[in-house]
């Protein structure tokens, strides 16, 4: 266990005794350690029940907003729990997408899957608002940086282009998780919000919050939010002492 940072032990402190409050995070890199292989990203032990008291507090809602799609993160994460379940970069919000955009997403699939097959161990995610080039897994840096030029320059202007962590998204809506976050915020009147997050897309989230809200940012790299830990365990040791204060 690590101790939680006094300036954000002290945020959060001050932050637990208002309602309603919305506690949201982001899930890969905050709440699972980042790992090569996307279906294998089990959650930190011990976060599934850190959230789960968080929710079990009264006028507190948690909020799971991820890149996957919500089918997906309900898998790999093996949670049932009675969370906001926002996928897809906030474009499943209430519920799976209609089938009209499978075509496009599809269709950007065939384009892509040639030139990730040409590079070893690089991988295509296809999503249901979305397909992912991954390159974690190839060897060469020097090839993982061109196939990832390569898918941007295949993008076509329709699509919204999410860099994030040894990956490009190209993604065939326009959502993004700080207007899913601002969504929800509005729909439950939070007074405050609490949101952690590790990537790119996250900066969407933490450049919308409030002085009265807690953004805390999971590792390494610029950011808006106001707070930083280290990693996704010292992202459960937030968790848990936000359950703590709001026991
Ligand atoms: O918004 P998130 O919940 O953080 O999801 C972002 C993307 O996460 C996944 O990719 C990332 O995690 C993988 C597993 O640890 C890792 O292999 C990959 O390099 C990371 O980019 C997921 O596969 C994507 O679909 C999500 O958009």
């Amino acid at each position: 266990m690590t101790a939680v940072p006094a300036g954000l032990a002290t945020a959060l402190t001050e932050l637990a005794g208002r309602r309603p409050l919305l506690v949201a995070s982001d899930y890969d890199g905050v709440l699972s350690p980042l790992v090569g292989d996307p279906s294998a990203a089990v959650p930190t032990p011990g976060t599934g029940e850190a959230l789960a008291r968080i929710a079990g507090a009264a006028g507190v809602t948690v909020a799971l907003v991820s890149g996957r799609g919500v089918a997906d993160l309900r898998r790999v994460s093996g949670w049932q729990g009675p969370y906001r379940w926002v996928g897809s970069h906030g474009a499943e919000y209430d519920g799976p997408l209609t089938g009209e955009l499978a075509s496009r997403r599809d269709a950007l699939a065939d384009r892509l899957a040639p030139l990730v097959a040409a590079v070893p161990g690089a991988r295509l995610e296809v999503k249901p608002a979305s397909v992912a080039v991954h390159v974690r897994q190839v060897a060469d840096p020097a090839a993982a940086a061109s196939l990832l030029s390569a898918a941007d320059a295949a993008a076509d202007p329709s699509l919204t282009k999410k860099p994030g962590k040894a990956v490009l998204e190209l993604a065939v809506t326009d959502a993004d998780k700080g207007s899913a976050v601002t969504r929800l915020r509005d729909e439950l009147g939070a007074v405050a919000v609490v949101y952690l997050g590790d990537d790119l897309t996250d900066e969407d989230v933490f450049r919308r919050l409030g002085p009265a809200d807690v953004g805390v940012k999971v590792g390494e790299g610029e950011t808006a939010a106001g707070h930083r830990v280290a990693d996704p365990d010292a992202a459960l040791d937030v968790l848990r002492l936000l359950g703590d204060l709001l026991a």
